[in-house]
Formats: structure tokens, C-alpha cells, sequence
């Protein structure tokens, strides 16, 4: 059967969820990958780099307590941190999710998808086989992103590892030059100075600068605490790859830096170059943009595009919340049922823009759901900033020793519910759903008295931004 009620392009996080939705509902499926079913999440991002840093994150943690501290007496194990690696990325096999999709009944086609034509997906194998995929209701591209190359004299040459190549190392570089001051850029460095290189990190706008300004003044201060030489406002100009294999960056400046590697994560580009939309009227090689149930803006009705490669959010929980949404909304379309696409709608992806929760594993970690101060203002809202130092809690002064960290909530006054929140700290990560809820939910202030954290946590912070904001 080559004729499905839904195609799926792309077998990463987002494009499963999609597939498994809709059959759960009774539409069939089908979907196609060209690569390893799981994306890039599964073997070369989320979970290979978390388990790249976790190790070191334990280690701090019991260095940061007395008692358990003492009890930390061998060498930090590289090898053993690059095997747990490969494990969590399933020793880039995808065996596993391949009987997934076998047991939720969505069929595999393994090979490079292109749309031929409206509700025509033409797949070709590796052996250079086609197949051609005909959709009664939908095309669901979710083709995901590759890392962006920017155009730095000599840098295509000098094969620059990205994140794929620095997250699958199999060994580790003496000299590390990073450039990029964003979320790749600043968990591969914490991951790689932690595990034995020597670190220089162009961060030609800062380090983390999108977040709230004391995310990057904190992460900045323990990255060169670490020995890594983070350098604000430093640009390559030109890169060059030497005989012996080392490499040489030259700043704008002049200054030249000599490493082992290269890692360039300066952001990313969407894979739609080779997808067959020219044959549709879209431009090839352009982010897919969308209306809030992931339909293709300028297509009649049939493709819808979810995750990286809509560009809305670039993170998997976000991409799996719009599956969730395309996958429902393509059920209720295909039978005649109601669309709820009004804010907060069942089939709108609403939080995409009003409380996306994002972690960034760094020492310390970054927790951050909803706008910024500085968004929130460019969005002409009324708001009101409150800080609190974490530090100041009993529970984080029992968590570690030297706890460090710091809290703020952004309030929009005219409606006195949050619409930002950031938490940077030891092992924040885990406190950042109840924010996510604050936000999602629009709690209002007033209510939240009345969510009272347990004593000794460091969940307490809420409590003293409430006393700080004023009853
Ligand atoms: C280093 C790194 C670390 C990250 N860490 C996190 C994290 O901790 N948490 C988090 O939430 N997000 C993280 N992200 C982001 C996350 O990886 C992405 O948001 C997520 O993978 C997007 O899922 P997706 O399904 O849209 O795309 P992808 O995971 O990229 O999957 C797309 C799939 O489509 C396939 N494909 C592409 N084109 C075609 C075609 N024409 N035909 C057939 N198949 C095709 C690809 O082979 C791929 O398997 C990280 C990203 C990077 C780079
Ligand atoms: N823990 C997580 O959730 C996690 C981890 C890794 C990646 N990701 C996702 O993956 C995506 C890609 O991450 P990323 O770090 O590549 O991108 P990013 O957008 O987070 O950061 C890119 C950085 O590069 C800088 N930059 C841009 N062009 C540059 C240039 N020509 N020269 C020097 N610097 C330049 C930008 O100012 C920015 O600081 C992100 O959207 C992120 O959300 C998430």
C-alpha cells in the first residue's frame, strides 16, 4: 500500500509523535527517514550531551558537600563518561525506536524524502530505488535543522567539527576553540573543559545573551572559574587547517589562536534544501512558516510543518507539543470534527510563544520559561521585575556549600500573573516546572500564596519573590 491518510518526513522526535497521534486516533501512516529514526535529539543532541555533562554536574555535587566530598578520592573517568555516552545514543542504532514505529503500526520507509507534488512524497533509497507516498489528508514535514556554517574565510576547508561531530567524539582534543556563546556552545564547553581540553570560547555577543543578563555574567564567571578563556566580543576572520591537523583561528583583531579543533554552533539552518519545494511553490532551503496549527503558510490546506523546522521553538518538548497539536488537528479535519484553534485551543500550539520552558545543562544550570524582562517590554507590556538571591534559601545553603544562584520573576502589572521567570543555580533544571505551570496556567499572584513551598527546599525562593513583589 503506498497510499496513507498521513506521510510524515522526518523520524526525529517530532515526526514519531506526529505518526503515533494520528494512528492512535485511526488514520494510518506512514513515515520516512533518511537517517536514524530518533533524529538528532536521540544521537547527536538532547541525550548524548546531557550524558556528556551529568557526570561532571555529580561530581561538583559531591564536592560541594562536606562528608560526601571526602568520599571523592580517584581521578574523573573520560573514558567511562564517553562510554555512558554512547550508550545513551544507543551506539547510533536505531533498532529500537524501528520496532517502536513496528508496534504502533506506522510503516518505515527508510530513504530521502521529496515532495513531488500536492500530497505526493516521493521517497528514494539508498540503493537508489523510489517509492512514491500519496496522502489523503496530510503531509507532515518534520525534517528537523543542521548546524549553520557561517561564511568565515577558510573555516568550509578547515572541516570544522558542529555539534554532531564535537557530541560523538570519541576522543578528546587537548585545545577546543568554540565559537558561538549560545546554548551549544556553552554546555559543549562546561561538557569538554570538564572532561580534560583546554577551552577558548568566541562568544562574539556573549554567552547565553538572550537569556536575562545575570544567565550569562554567571555562567560566563564558573566557565572561566573552569579555565576556560571565554572571550567577549571576539570574532574569527579567517580559519585555517595546518598539516599536522591543528588548527589556527585568526581574530578580527589579529590575534591568532592555535587548537587541536573547532567547534562552530553559531545556530542553525532547516533541512528543506532538497525536499521538493520547489515542486509546490516554496523556496528551497527556507524555514517552513506556519499558522499556530503548523499549517504551511501559502499551501492549499494539505502540509503541515512541526518542530525545528517551522523555526517556532527549536527544542524538542516544544516540537513534540506541536506534534501532539498537528497530529489532533489533522484527526478533527480528516473527520469533519471541530478545529479548536483559539488561544490555549486544543490544536493551537499557543505556548509556543508565551511559555516555552527551556534548561540549559551548564555549571550552573540556566531554567527559564516565558519572556525576559527586555521581551516583555518589547512587547509593550506592563511588567515589574522582582529578583531574589537563591543563595538566600536554607534549602540551597543545605544543597551545597557556596550555593550560588539567582531568581527572577517577570509580572505583567496589568494582569498581576507571570509571564517570565529564570532560575540560575545548582541543579535548577528541576525546579522549572512549577514556573512553566505559573506561566502556562496565568496563575494569578494572588493565588500563588497559597502554593506554598515545603521547608527546606530551594522551591522556597518563590515564597520570598512573593514577599519581595508585596501582598
Ligand atoms: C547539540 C544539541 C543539543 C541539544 N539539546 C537539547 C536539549 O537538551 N533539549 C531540547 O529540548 N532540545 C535540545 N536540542 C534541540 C533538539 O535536538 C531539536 O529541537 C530536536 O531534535 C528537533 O526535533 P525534530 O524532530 O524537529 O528534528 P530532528 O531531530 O532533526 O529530526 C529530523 C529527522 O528528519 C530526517 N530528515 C531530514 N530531511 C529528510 C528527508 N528529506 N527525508 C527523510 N528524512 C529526513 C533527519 O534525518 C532526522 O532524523 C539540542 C540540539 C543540539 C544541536
Ligand atoms: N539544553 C537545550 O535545551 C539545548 C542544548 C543545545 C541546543 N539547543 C537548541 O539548539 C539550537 C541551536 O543551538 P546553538 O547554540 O547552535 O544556537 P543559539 O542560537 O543558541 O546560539 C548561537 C550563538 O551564536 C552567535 N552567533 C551567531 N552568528 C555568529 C557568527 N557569525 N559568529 C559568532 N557568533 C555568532 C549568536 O549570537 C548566539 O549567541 C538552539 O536553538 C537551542 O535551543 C538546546
Amino acid at each position: 500500500m503506498t497510499t496513507y491518510d498521513v506521510v510524515v518526513i522526518g523520524a526525529g522526535p517530532v515526526g514519531e509523535n506526529v505518526a503515533d497521534r494520528v494512528v492512535q486516533d485511526g488514520l494510518t501512516a506512514a513515515i520516512v527517514e533518511r537517517e536514524l529514526v530518533g533524529g538528532e535529539c536521540s544521537y547527536w543532541a538532547c541525550m548524548p550531551t546531557k550524558a556528556l555533562l551529568r557526570s561532571g554536574a555529580a561530581l561538583r555535587a559531591a564536592r560541594q558537600v562536606p562528608g560526601a566530598r571526602e568520599a571523592v578520592t580517584g581521578e574523573f573517568d573520560v573514558a567511562a563518561v564517553l562510554h555512558r555516552r554512547d550508550s545513551f545514543a544507543s551506539n547510533w542504532n536505531d533498532e529500537g525506536q524501528v520496532s517502536w514505529l513496528d508496534s504502533v503500526g506506522v510503516p518505515l520507509f527508510r530513504g530521502h524524502g521529496r515532495i513531488a507534488g500536492d500530497r505526493v512524497v516521493e521517497v528514494t533509497a539508498a540503493d537508489g530505488t523510489t517509492t512514491t507516498l500519496t496522502a489523503r489528508h496530510a503531509v507532515v514535514v518534520a525534517t528537523g535543522s543542521g548546524a549553520l556554517v557561517p561564511d568565515i574565510e577558510g573555516l568550509r576547508d578547515a572541516k570544522p567539527w558542529t555539534s554532531r561531530e564535537t557530541v560523538a567524539a570519541k576522543e578528546v582534543p587537548a585545545r577546543l576553540v568554540v565559537i558561538g556563546g549560545g546554548v551549544v556552545a556553552s554546555e559543549m564547553a562546561t561538557a569538554f573543559s570538564q572532561l580534560g581540553s583546554s577551552v577558548t570560547m568566541l562568544a562574539r555577543d556573549g554567552v547565553l545573551h538572550l537569556n536575562e543578563p545575570f544567565v550569562g555574567e554567571h555562567v560566563t564567571a564558573s566557565l572561566r572559574d573552569k579555565g576556560v578563556s571565554v572571550r567577549i566580543g571576539a570574532e574569527a576572520a579567517s580559519v585555517k587547517r595546518n598539516d599536522d591537523g591543528t588548527v589556527s583561528v585568526t581574530l578580527t583583531d589579529g590575534e591568532q589562536i592555535e587548537a587541536d579543533e573547532l567547534l562552530v554552533a553559531i545556530g542553525r539552518t532547516p533541512n528543506t534544501q532538497d525536499l521538493g519545494l520547489e515542486n509546490i511553490g516554496l523556496t528551497p532551503g527556507a524555514w517552513l512558516t506556519v499558522d499556530d496549527t503548523m499549517r504551511v503558510d501559502g499551501v492549499d490546506g494539505w502540509l503541515y510543518a512541526a518542530g525545528d523546522v517551522n523555526r517556532r521553538v527549536l527544542l524538542t518538548h516544544q516540537g513534540k507539543y506541536q506534534a501532539r497539536a498537528v497530529g489532533d488537528v489533522i484527526v478533527a479535519r480528516a473527520k469533519g470534527e471541530p478545529v479548536d484553534d483559539a488561544p490555549w485551543g486544543r490544536h493551537a500550539a499557543t505556548a509556543d510563544e508565551r511559555a516555552v520552558p527551556q534548561v540549559v545543562f551548564t555549571d550552573p544550570e540556566v531554567a527559564a520559561v516565558g519572556l525576559t524582562a527586555a521581551k516583555a517590554e518589547e512587547a509593550g507590556l506592563r511588567i515589574r521585575v522582582v529578583d531574589y538571591d537563591l543563595a538566600a534559601t536554607a534549602g540551597s545553603s543545605l544543597h551545597a556549600e557556596g550555593y550560588q544562584g539567582h531568581a527572577r520573576m517577570v509580572v505583567d502589572e496589568d494582569r498581576t500573573v507571570i509571564v517570565g521567570f529564570t532560575l540560575v543555580g545548582p541543579d535548577v533544571a528541576e525546579m522549572l516546572h512549577a514556573a512553566t505551570i505559573a506561566v502556562a496556567g496565568e496563575v494569578p499572584l494572588d493565588r500563588l500564596w497559597h502554593a506554598v513551598p515545603a521547608f527546606p527546599t530551594v522551591s522556597e525562593v518563590w515564597l520570598r519573590l512573593l514577599e519581595a513583589y508585596g501582598r
